[in-house]
């Protein structure tokens, strides 16, 4: 009997001794100590892709439900990681702000998404890292300064007087569909900062068909992400599609971009830089990637192109058509807009554009353009973020495996801050910041407090925010200098929503538009 207690005795310690050993020499994962943020309970595989289905509006429609249950900082498992969404503004400082470099980084992209930021080679999807500071600020320094901001003035005012031809045909009478002559508009500005040159009307047209089949059909290709070995064979058509799709969107690009090529060439051939601008894919030919120790490919120039397009362009045609829509629906605005040009530009025949050196001067119209992007931001989500490592907040674990989402629509309807937060009210703007009596002027980056953030805050900010500004100030003072804006008789205009790449009209803006007389 001994023997055998002797015999259970060793084997034990013998247990115990190799499950010390391996545990040294293999340790396993710690436990995490704290719980995601709460959310609904959902089936482990069905459910997951049940709401890979849903667009970021159905999303964003279940978190205003879900707030008073869980909060506002609440985790879906969207896919194969947990998504946390976090509403609350002083959550979204502690993270993005006082925690910004943690907070910097981006989920990996998905398969599908891989194809057209060519793994991360562009700057929305690059990781927080070498890449992505060279890339981002090769844009800000290159093209986003103010002084070269500043050379493409005349472009400006080329796009402008194509927008008037555009709306001058209509008749007093007519009310005419504005929405499709401002994404024109901004495409054929954002095409010429891109690649240089004006391009004819049939290029601009193929290009916009190519990325808006993008923007609007991207939803279509979320399922192929939920693991694409088996979407392959289950969904080969769809794959097929997708693929076609970047082959589209090379097949216009491609030839813009040696075009430009030949001809910077021929330019530094020539040594003359008379009347020559630089474009965005001038200054992408020569960047070197110093960590992969090589220059950008044909694709990446290909997808920071495409970037910088898609993130220019809808955002500011739909900021554009929001703000236009208020000023049709609210005639006191118009008015008061008009005043305030009429003073800074004078009210004689030959004051025919309000010139961007104007601009400054207008407090009114910086007014209606923050009013315009706190209530009726385009995207109502800032692009996925992901942690550089696991982190604690409001007492919840941030896990790094996953993305973390802020409401931003929300924040800039806070009640809290903004009294009567649904109305477009321009004269809070005046109120507060900003109105010539020393007030401080509203500061969009929320750096000391957030109070709206329709361009995101922190390190991944929206580096073109200036620009877009600058577009939609220019862009509305002269279309209301030059024209008058009125409804349809009898017809109310309608600010319902409806997702698309950005929150669109759900009816886009039909206004009757009239050259001004009465100045
Ligand atoms: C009204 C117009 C615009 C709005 C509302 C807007 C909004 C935004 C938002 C919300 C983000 C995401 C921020 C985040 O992830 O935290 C973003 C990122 C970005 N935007 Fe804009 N944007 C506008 C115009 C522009 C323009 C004109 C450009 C450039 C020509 C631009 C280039 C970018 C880029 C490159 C990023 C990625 C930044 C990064 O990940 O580091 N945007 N924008």
């Amino acid at each position: 009997m001994e023997t055998w207690y002797l015999l259970i005795l060793i084997s034990l310690s013998i247990s115990i001794l190799l499950k010390t050993i391996l545990n040294l020499l293999f340790p396993s994962e710690p436990k995490p100590t704290r719980k995601l943020p709460p959310g609904p309970i959902i089936l482990p595989i069905i459910g997951r892709i049940l709401w890979l289905r849903k667009s970021f509006a159905e999303i964003e429609l279940i978190l205003r439900n879900l707030n008073d249950k869980y909060g506002s900082i609440v985790t879906l498992h969207i896919g194969r990681r947990p998504a946390i969404f976090i509403r609350n503004r002083s959550l979204a400082h502690q993270a993005l702000i006082q925690n910004g470099a943690v907070y910097a980084d981006r989920p990996p992209a998905l398969a599908a998404n891989k194809i057209f930021s060519s793994n991360q080679h562009n700057i929305s999807s690059a990781v927080y890292g070498s890449t992505w500071r060279l890339l981002r600020r090769n844009l800000t320094s290159e093209i986003l300064h103010p002084s070269r901001v500043k050379s493409y003035s005349s472009a400006r005012k080329w796009i402008l007087e194509i927008l008037i031809k555009c709306l001058q045909p209509s008749h007093s009478k007519v009310s005419l569909r504005v929405k499709d002559h401002f994404q024109y508009a901004m495409f054929c500005l954002l095409a010429l900062m891109c690649f240089g040159d004006k391009l004819e009307e049939k290029q601009i047209k193929e290009i916009e068909a190519v990325q808006r089949r993008l923007l609007l059909g991207f939803g279509r290709f979320n399922i192929l992400n939920f693991f694409p070995r088996l979407t392959k064979i289950l969904l080969p058509k769809r794959w097929e599609e997708l693929l076609q799709l970047r082959k589209d969107q090379e097949g216009v690009l491609v030839p813009l971009i040696h075009a430009r090529k030949t001809k910077l060439s021929e330019v530094v051939k020539a040594d003359s830089n008379d009347e020559f601008v630089v474009s965005y894919v001038d200054t992408l030919f020569e960047m070197y990637l110093p960590d992969e120790k090589r220059k950008l490919d044909e694709g990446e120039i290909v997808s920071l192109c495409s970037e910088f397009l898609n993130a220019g362009t809808d955002t500011t045609s739909t900021a554009l058509e929001w703000i236009m829509a208020n000023i049709v629906k609210y005639p006191r605005i118009q008015e008061r807009l008009v005043k305030e040009i009429k003073g800074v530009v004078g009210d004689g025949e030959e004051e025919d554009e309000v010139k961007e050196e104007d601009l400054q001067k207008m407090s009114y119209l910086k007014a209606v353009v923050l009013e315009g992007l706190r209530r009726h931001p385009p995207a109502h989500f800032v692009l996925p973020h992901a942690v550089t490592e696991d982190v604690v907040l409001d007492g919840y674990l941030v896990p790094k495996n996953g993305s973390v989402n802020f409401l931003v629509a929300e924040m800039g309807w806070d009640p809290k801050v903004w009294e009567d937060p649904m109305a477009f009210n321009p004269e809070r703007f005046l109120r507060d910041y900003g109105n010539g009596n020393g007030g401080e002027a509203f500061d969009l980056t929320g750096s000391r407090e957030i109070k709206m953030m329709p361009f995101g805050v922190g390190r991944r900010i929206c580096p073109g925010s200036a620009l877009a500004m600058l577009h939609l100030e220019y862009f509305v003072a002269n279309l209301v200098w030059k024209f008058q804006w009125t409804a349809d008789d009898g017809d109310e205009v309608d600010l319902s929503e409806k997702q698309e790449f950005t929150m669109v009209m759900k009816h886009p803006l039909q206004a009757r538009i009239s050259p001004r007389l009465n100045r």
